[in-house]
């Protein structure tokens, strides 16, 4: 990986291309390009919004436009165009033959961060399985381009395509291996959840868009230190922690990678196992900058990243896992946008406000997640020898047992199976007997 190295200076350019309904608008897009240009490392020598009427298929930009970037690249030093959009290979090739600058586009940029921050062994594989996807999508369509970077001969002096066919062969080969890898570290994963659910205690998911302070609120509750900072995917590893609550004794908290608009599909497939993680949960925990003018946007697009991951069915359905929504970053707001927003939530149980910044609010989010968690009962199997009579008996006093049935034996010691209801907070005092 590695296209693009730290420190260079760089063209943000974000295309507003008629008849496409955007998310969000020119300018918050084009911000949040910056956002990203920024997550790794490029210095920004100057950024603007292209509106596009036509797409030229070859090119994206009208020629006059090409030619007014290539300006302003000369005029700010840039050896590098960031294209906050879509390119095609062959409009990639162009526009960098024309600007005689390297070109990228948002998904290579995007790839580009989570190549840098993946830090575990399962975050590498994911995103090298990805890149080599976005690759070979590139080598499918751009072989003219290909054939004409190695001089126009392949061995046999043909079109090319057999220098392509084998790259392909090779992409594919190494993507076989890579997906037989990710394949054992998440077994091996695995393996610690199905431990975490012998000893079940609640999980509580932060979900959210890059930049929402997911981290921030994971940090301030568990006294860790998860990188925070002001980076578009600073968090790309999930990370859990125990936490303690009003009512629950422990429950365990996740931080996990944020999302964005246009998240490139190869890194959506690739993160979808460990988003997985989230279908899991037993409380999802919404974090959402409510100070950002795209907030709604935003909310949006993780409510459709949450949809395919099948954790809300469709509309007006309830979903799966219940959700709270966390309106942070309430210290940014203006008095007048505060008292607003503070009505909508004071009236809605699914919404605490909070600043996870100065803590203000943390208590209440507090109470509400603990109350959330206890009075929801989810259906547990526990495995308990015969002989256990204290904890039998608990169960059967405690909990709503909806099956009970032999499960062979262990050392001798004849097993039973116990299929029963539990809120968290019960589920917390079986596990402390
Ligand atoms: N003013 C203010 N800033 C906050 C608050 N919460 C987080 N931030 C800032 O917002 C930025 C992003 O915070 P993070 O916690 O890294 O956000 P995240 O959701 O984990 O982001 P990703 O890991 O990129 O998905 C940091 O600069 C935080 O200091 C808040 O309540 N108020
Ligand atoms: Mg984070």
């Amino acid at each position: 990986m590695g296209e693009v190295s730290r420190g260079a200076r760089a063209l943000v350019v974000c295309p507003d291309i008629r008849g496409i309904r955007y998310d969000l608008d020119a300018d918050s897009r084009l911000q949040e390009a910056e956002g990203l240009a920024l997550a790794i490392g490029i210095v920004i020598a100057d950024s603007f919004v292209l509106p596009v009427r036509d797409v030229k298929p070859n090119l994206l930009f009208g020629a006059g436009q090409v030619e007014n970037i290539r300006i302003a690249c000369e005029q700010n030093d840039a050896e590098l165009v960031v294209v906050d959009g879509s390119l095609s290979p062959i409009q990639q090739r162009n526009l960098e033959d024309k600007l005689a600058r390297k070109v990228i586009d948002r998904t290579g940029l995007i790839l580009e961060i989570f190549g840098e921050r993946a830090a575990t062994a399962e975050g590498r594989l994911q995103v090298e399985l990805a890149h080599l996807d976005y690759q070979q999508s590139r080598l499918v369509r751009s072989w003219t381009h290909l054939e004409r970077q190695r001089g126009g001969f392949g061995f046999l002096g043909g079109p090319g395509e057999t220098q392509i066919e084998a790259d392909r062969r090779m992409i594919r080969q190494r993507m076989a291996r890579l997906r037989k890898e990710l394949e054992q570290v998440r077994k091996t994963r695995g393996l610690h959840r199905e431990r975490r659910e012998r000893a079940p205690w609640p999980v509580v998911a932060l979900v959210g868009y890059t930049n929402a302070g997911k981290s921030t609120l994971f940090n301030r509750l568990t006294g860790a230190d998860v990188m925070a900072e002001d980076l578009l995917f600073a968090t790309l590893d999930p990370t859990m922690r125990a936490i303690s609550l009003p009512g629950v004794e422990k429950a365990i908290l996740s931080d996990t990678v944020g999302f964005i608009s246009d998240l490139p599909t190869q890194l959506v497939a690739a993160f979808r196992a460990t988003l997985e993680e989230v279908t899991a949960a037993d409380l999802i925990c919404h974090v959402r900058d409510i100070s950002n003018p795209s907030s709604e946007a935003q909310k949006l697009q993780v409510l459709e990243v949450l949809g395919e991951l099948g954790v809300i069915d469709g509309e007006g359905e309830d979903p799966k896992v219940p959700i709270l929504e966390v309106w942070n970053k309430w210290d940014l707001l203006d008095a007048v946008q505060a008292e607003e927003l503070a009505k909508v939530a004071e009236d809605d149980e699914g919404i605490i406000a909070l600043s996870a910044l100065t803590g203000a609010g943390v208590d209440g989010f507090l109470d509400r997640v603990g109350q959330m968690l206890t009075s929801r009962a989810t259906v547990r199997e526990f495995v308990l020898p015969s002989s256990d009579g204290k904890r039998i008996a608990w169960l059967h006093a405690h909990g709503d047992v909806l099956e009970e049935a032999d499960a062979g034996e262990s050392d001798g010691q004849s097993l039973r199976r116990f299929t029963v209801t539990l809120n968290p907070k019960e589920l917390g005092q079986f596990q402390s007997l």
